[in-house]
């Protein structure tokens, strides 16, 4: 993070010269001064019309925390943490917020008024959810241990994340509990994000192993917590899936995928991809963007991973 990151500074017209301005764009406040707009790898790669809608956004910021927090009457000027980035009303020049709100923007086509209700209602949910107390929540260890692994990087640093839903798991026993299950893989989704440092990784890849399900293994409670989790992923989690791929699909149930097709948005929908059976297979899809010693060696890799 740059010393200067998350402090608006006043600058001299001599310091807004292009050598002392490299990693930052400057811009006019609100007096008219030049301030300087803090950058890092990721907000250096948004476009101009990214930029003018992020501008747009941030005025909308303390009226969509009214909204979001209406029993709180200081909620427009109260600063709040979302995924680990402090995002003040009064302040919120700063990369990683910056990083943090480009991903409501996105994932609504950059309309600042539909960013901003996908924004209140991520934030209502979680407070309803109570993300943070499934946070703490101790799930136990012959039912969960094995579900979810989170294991090395994939060629450009982002975090590989694999939901292992086959295999010799008990899913009667997973998914008896829906409700339970959600709180468990909003807890993993936002361990996962832990390691997303908002400076020059802010996606993940994630893997679904389904070695050995049947049709039998789908019962009402699995079609529910599927279609459940994955209608909060696409609510409350923008852009942070740079890929998904569904592995060890058995060739009779691919048309799974399609199932999904009305809960999922196309944009999200294009960065998914299904693969078949077997270690070589499953290494062809996977080898292109995870180096093998990143990758666990039943999926073709080289790694001796869980
Ligand atoms: C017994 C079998 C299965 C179980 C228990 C199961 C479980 C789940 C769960 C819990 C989710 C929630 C999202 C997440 O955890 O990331 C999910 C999502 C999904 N599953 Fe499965 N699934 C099964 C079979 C399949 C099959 C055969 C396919 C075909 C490719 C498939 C495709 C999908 C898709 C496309 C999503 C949405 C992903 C997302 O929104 O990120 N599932 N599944």
């Amino acid at each position: 993070m740059s010393e200067t990151e998350g402090q608006e500074t006043a600058t001299s017209p001599a310091s807004s010269e292009p050598q002392d301005t490299t990693a930052q764009e400057v811009q006019e406040s609100a007096e008219g001064a030049t301030v300087e707009e803090p950058q890092n790898a990721l907000t250096e790669k948004f476009t101009p019309k990214e930029w003018d809608a992020l501008k747009a956004f941030r005025n909308e910021i303390p009226d969509a925390l009214a909204s979001a927090y209406p029993d709180k009457s200081d909620a427009k000027t109260a600063a709040i943490n979302l995924w680990g980035v402090t995002i003040d009303p009064s302040n919120l020049l700063d990369a990683r917020v910056s990083v943090v709100l480009m991903k409501f923007l996105r994932a609504r086509n950059l309309s600042v008024s539909e960013g901003k209700v996908m924004f209140i209602a991520t934030l209502r949910w979680r407070d309803e959810f109570n993300v943070e107390a499934a946070c703490k929540e101790e799930f136990p260890q012959d039912v969960f241990g094995q579900l979810g692994h989170i294991y090395g990087k994939d060629k450009a640093g982002r975090p590989v994340v694999y939901n292992v839903y086959g295999g010799n798991q008990d899913l009667k026993a997973i998914f008896g509990d829906v409700q339970r299950f959600l709180r468990w893989r909003v807890a993993f989704m936002e361990k996962s994000i832990e390691l997303l440092d908002l400076e020059s990784t802010d996606q993940m890849i994630q893997v679904h192993d389904y070695a050995g399900v049947s049709m039998t293994s789908r019962d009402a409670n699995s079609k529910n917590a599927a279609s459940e989790a994955s209608s909060i992923f696409s609510s409350h989690y923008p852009e942070l899936l740079y890929k998904k791929y569904f592995i060890n699909v058995p060739s009779y149930m691919t048309w799974i995928f399609w199932l999904f097709k009305p809960l999922i948005p196309s944009a999200t929908l294009a960065k998914m991809s299904v693969v078949g059976s077997g270690a070589s297979t499953i290494g062809k899809a996977l080898l292109p963007e995870i180096d093998a010693k990143q990758l666990p060696k039943r999926y073709g890799g080289e790694a001796e991973a869980f």
